[in-house]
Formats: structure tokens, sequence, C-alpha cells
């Protein structure tokens, strides 16, 4: 399980480990409103372009001296005719077509030299100077320049035109790809496929291409729109051929016999604009698609949580800070069904008291802790439930008001405290921006805070470790770094999930310590996410064991490791390796050695 990365990921990108799959995004695409009209008006200009030579009663070169500037509406010329004669309508549905084709040649090119390279350089450390360096470059030739001065080249022909376009366009795919290789290519399961022998080729087009295809095809979108005008103002200003009709050189004709009749540069500006329009609202239909809002609860009293933190009509328990009620969290199958993966979670947490959430890997509990976050993944669906904090309904609130109580009521503690800290930052800048959101304090008392708080979770050195980046730092080291942001805010529920875990046994012994400390300094509860009863015993209160996304047990720490009930708890309970219990059989190893030597 990994920590929420939504924070660390570039905003006009959805994080690595949660982009979905094209097939996700097109499914997903067709319950936006905004993807379904753009997306339609657009395959509409492309039915309309088709049928250019059907629709008009007059092809588009078709000049004709006794029709002249044509109202619209005329006879056989239902938009009317410029001043050469010729049939507007007829002008305008193979002005479509050149529209397409530019966008066609421009972002397959972009595509192809983007994606290509991006994969490259975001793959292989050894080559990305050389892409660097080459995209670079091209970023800084003057475009709309060059596609003039290169005319003589060209002859005139917009498909060379767009083609070398698409070459300036690259870079843009070029930097979204690399970026997003480069995230994946350090995800554990990258490593897990290098490990397990799957050629590079094998992990670029396996792993690395189906979370780097969301976002190009939203970065496509927007690039499409961009080489239509592009090509329709190089029209415009007479760089191309005369023959082929395009918006540019319509709108230019047009603007030029505006006094005669305004209509000329009216339609095609019209359908310039709408096409434009739709692929850039298209485009971001598409981004809000792929970035995803967060889950809601299926079944909610809608008003309530409108009001995002209005108070429940359930009856709480009036002792509980925090309470969960039958938390239902599913995904959607490639069948289509929804399956919970948390399956009627009841779970309450007082004042001050320290609950373990405890249960064997893929059994739920991060799902639970996320979901009492708000941070589940965007495919996530809130199946049913409710969750009350001070009585009040979190489960379903607006993005702003789980904000402010993650920053400041419930305060987060993830897994892996390496992964969880940016190589690229030292640790003080990054608990400086962390206090900063989550108090509101100024940069000079952040760093105040963080210096101070650095001391309080026991690091000796605190200004040296405040100045060090993540990998100057030891694993305890960071995780005592990461409690520090965490309780910058004094949350009154801290969430640790398996905080111990990847701890050797001597610093998981100092950690626990700090969080008993801190907890009884702070009065915060605190929920404990661990599939390990030893750090149960020795830090909770009271406990809910969890199997296959249900709590299964629950209780007094101390009574349910007297008497548990549940066979899962007991199998769990005998899993734990009896200290008192030394093994009389020597090792294998040592077995075979003693073997060998007899
Ligand atoms: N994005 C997702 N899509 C589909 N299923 C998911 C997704 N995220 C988690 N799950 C499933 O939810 C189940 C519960 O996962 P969860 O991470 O809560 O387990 P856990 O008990 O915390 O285990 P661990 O300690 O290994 O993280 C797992 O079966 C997992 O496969």
């Amino acid at each position: 399980m990994s920590a929420p990365q939504a924070s660390e990921t570039p905003k006009e990108l959805a994080s690595p480990t949660s982009a979905p799959g094209r097939k996700s995004l097109f499914r997903r695409a067709l319950r936006s409103k905004q993807a379904i009209i753009t997306g339609s008006i657009i395959l509409l200009y492309v039915v309309l372009g088709l049928l250019a030579n059907v629709i008009p009663d007059h092809t588009f070169w078709e000049a004709r001296l006794d029709s002249l500037n044509l109202p619209f509406g005329s006879e056989t010329y239902p938009l009317g005719t410029d001043q050469f004669g010729r049939d507007i309508l007829a002008r305008l549905l193979h002005s479509i077509n050149t529209a397409f084709v530019s966008a066609l040649i421009g972002v397959s090119i972009a595509l192809l030299l983007g994606v290509t390279f991006g994969l490259i350089g975001g793959y292989f450390d050894r080559v990305r100077t050389v892409t660097e360096w080459a995209f670079t470059l091209i970023m800084t030739f003057p475009g709309i320049l060059l596609l003039i001065l290169l005319m003589p080249v060209t002859k005139g022909d917009y498909r060379f035109t767009m083609a070398i376009f698409g070459v300036l366009l690259s870079p843009g795919i070029y930097r979204i790809v690399r970026n997003q290789t480069i995230a994946v290519s350090r995800e554990l399961y990258v490593d897990a496929a290098r490990v397990s022998g799957l050629t590079n080729f094998r992990i670029l087009s396996r792993h690395v291409l189906s979370v780097v295809r969301g976002p190009v095809v939203v970065a496509t979108a927007f690039l499409a729109g961009s080489a239509i005008n592009v090509q329709s103002g190089l029209a415009f200003l007479g760089v191309g051929s005369k023959v082929i009709p395009s918006f540019g050189s319509m709108i230019g004709d047009g603007f030029r016999n505006l006094y005669v009749d305004p209509w000329q540069y009216v339609w095609p500006a019209l359908a310039l604009g709408v096409l434009n329009a739709c692929f850039v609202l298209f485009g971001n239909a598409l981004r809000d698609v792929l970035q995803g809002k967060p889950p809601k609860p299926a079944k909610q009293d809608v008003q309530a949580l409108a009001a995002g933190f209005e108070a429940s009509d359930h009856e709480p328990d009036t002792s509980a800070l925090l309470e969960v009620r039958d938390l239902g969290i599913g995904y959607e199958g490639t069948d289509g069904v929804v399956r919970e993966v948390v399956r009627g979670v009841s779970l309450t947490i007082r004042d001050g008291e320290t609950v373990g959430l405890v249960g064997e890997s893929g059994s739920g509990k991060t799902q639970t802790a996320f979901g009492i976050l708000g941070v589940l993944p965007t495919e996530a669906q809130i199946t049913r439930g409710s969750i009350l904090l001070d009585g009040k309904e979190i489960l379903g609130a607006s993005e702003g008001v789980l904000k402010k109580l993650r920053g400041g009521t419930i305060a987060y503690v993830p897994q892996e405290p390496m992964s969880n800290l940016d190589p690229v930052y030292t640790v003080g800048s990054q608990l400086v921006e962390g206090i900063i959101a989550s108090t509101g304090k100024g940069r000079a008392g952040a760093r105040e805070q963080a210096l101070a708080l650095l001391d309080r979770v026991g690091i000796p050195d605190a200004k040296r470790v405040f100045d060090s980046y993540p990998h100057q730092i030891s694993g305890g080291m960071a995780q005592r770094v990461l409690i520090a942001g965490a309780i910058a805010s004094r949350p009154r529920v801290l969430i640790a999930d398996e905080p111990t875990t990847a701890l050797d046994v001597t610093v998981q012994a100092e950690i626990l310590d700090l969080l008993r400390d801190l907890q009884s300094e702070f009065g915060m509860s605190i929920i404990l996410v661990t599939h390990n009863f030893g750090v149960v015993a020795d830090i909770c209160e009271r406990l809910a064991v969890m199997q296959k996304g249900e709590i299964v047990e629950a209780g007094i720490t101390k009574d349910v490791f007297a008497n548990p009930q549940h066979p899962y708890t007991r199998m769990l309970l005998d899993s734990i390796l009896d200290e008192t219990t030394v093994r009389s059989d020597p090792p294998s190893g040592a077995l075979a050695t003693a073997t060998k030597e007899a």
C-alpha cells in the first residue's frame, strides 16, 4: 500500500499510480456531460467534413461571375457565395477537412516523437541528456516565424507545414511522457518487473505506457485545437495554397469583403470558434475525468452532504470523537460490477484512546483509513455508510472541508517514510511547507516550529536534519520527521499506517514510545493500522480485527488477547512468534552442514 500522492503530482497530471487506463478514461468520459456535448459536436464536424462532397450543390472551386456575393438563403447557395461567386457552404465543409487533416498530421508527429523519446528519455537515464538537449533545442525555434520562413520548402502545402508544426509541438508531449515515465520507473512494481526478468520493451509497453496514455490523450485534445488554430492563422496570413479552402483563408477573404457582406466573415469565424472551443472544453473535461473528483457516497442525504459539514441525522455516540458506521468502499471491475473491499465496517474512537486496526495484507485496513481521511483513489466508490467526526458527517464533504480537516483535526503518518519524503527538497523545507499549509503561519514562525518539532520527536541534531535531504537521514529519522509533520497542527486524531513496519526492531520500539508520549502530551486519539499484533499489544487499548474487508472481532486488547472469539483472530494470534519458545530443531542450513561434516 502506498500513501496518497496527489499533492506531489504536477497539477495538470494525475498521479502516475492512480492514472486510469484508456478504457477507463473513455468510460468515465461518457459520464461527463461536458465531454459528451463537446465530443459530439466535434464528431458532428467530422461527419459534416466527410459529407463535404455530398451536401452542397456546388464544388468548392466553382466560381460563377453571375453569382458574386449572394446573401445566405439564396437558391442552391444556402450560406451564399463569396466575392468570386464560390459556394460558402462547400468551402466551409472542405475547411473542416483541412482543419482535421492539419490536426491529424500535427498531433500524430508530435505524439510519435514526444511519446517515443519521452519513454526512452524517462526510462534510460543515460540517454536523457541527449533527449533533453534535442527537445530543448526544438523549443527554442520561433514556431510561426519558422513555418513562414520554410514556405519555399513546404511549397505552400499545409500538410508539410503541419508536419513541421508537429515537430515543434513534440516537446510538450515529450515532457509529459518523460515526467510520468521517471515517476513510474521509481515504483516498486517496476523494480519487481525488472527483477522478474521482463525486458525493457515489455516494461515500457505494459507498465509505463498504461500510465502515460491518460495524460497524453488529454494533451492530444489541446494540441489538436492548437494545430487547427495555427493552420488557420497561417492561411489567414496568406501562407499556403489559395486553392485549398481553410477557415483561415475564408476568414481572410471575408475580412476583405466585410463591408459588402459581413456573413462571409461570420460563417468561417463561427465555425472555427466553435470547433476550437469544443477542443479546449473537451480537453478540460478529459482532464477533470482523469484527475477525478473525490468519491461520493452512493446513498446519502444529499442536502446534508451539500452543506459539507452539516450535522447529521444519525444519533451519534456522544462519547465518540470519530465514528465510522457501516462503511462500504468498492471498485468497479472490468465486468462493470462494483466489488466491495471494505464491507460494512463500524468503528468508534473516543478522545485520547488508541485503537488498533489489525489484519493481514489486503484485509482493507488502509482503505478504511483512506476513507476516513477522504483520500481514496478517484475510482473508489463509497457504497454505504457514514463517518461522523464530533457527531458531524464528513463522508462526502467537499474537498475544501476535508482539506481543512486533514491539515488540522485529522493527521496521517504514512507507511514507508522514505517514499513519502520528496528527495529533491530538504527535510526542513518540506516540513515548513506543511506547517504553513496546516497552521497558516509565516515562513519564519513555521521554521521555528519545525525545528522545535524535530527536537520534540527525539531527533538529536535538529538543525542538521532540518538542512538534510531525505537520503542523508535514516529510516527511523524519516519516520520521526513524518510524525513531526503530522503533529504540527496538534491533531485530535492521528492515523498511523504501519508506522513501524519499515523499521528495524529497536527503532520500532522507539517510534511506539514516541507515539505513546505524544498521545499523552497532546491528548490525541490514535488509529494504528498494522498487521502486527505485537504492536497492538504494546500500544492499543482497543482493537478491531479485519478480514476480507470486514471487522470480524473487536474489543479491549487484553480481553481479545486472553480470549479471542473469532477463528481468524486466533489464527493471527497463533502466528505471533512466541519469544519464550525456542526451537529445539537446528535450522535446515545448520543441519545440512552438520550432516556434511559427519
Ligand atoms: N485502486 C484500487 N482498485 C481496486 N482495488 C483496490 C484498489 N486499492 C486497493 N484495492 C484493494 O482493496 C483491498 C484492501 O486493500 P488495503 O490497502 O486496504 O489492504 P491493507 O489491509 O491495508 O493491506 P496492506 O497492509 O498490504 O496495505 C485489497 O484487496 C486491494 O487489492
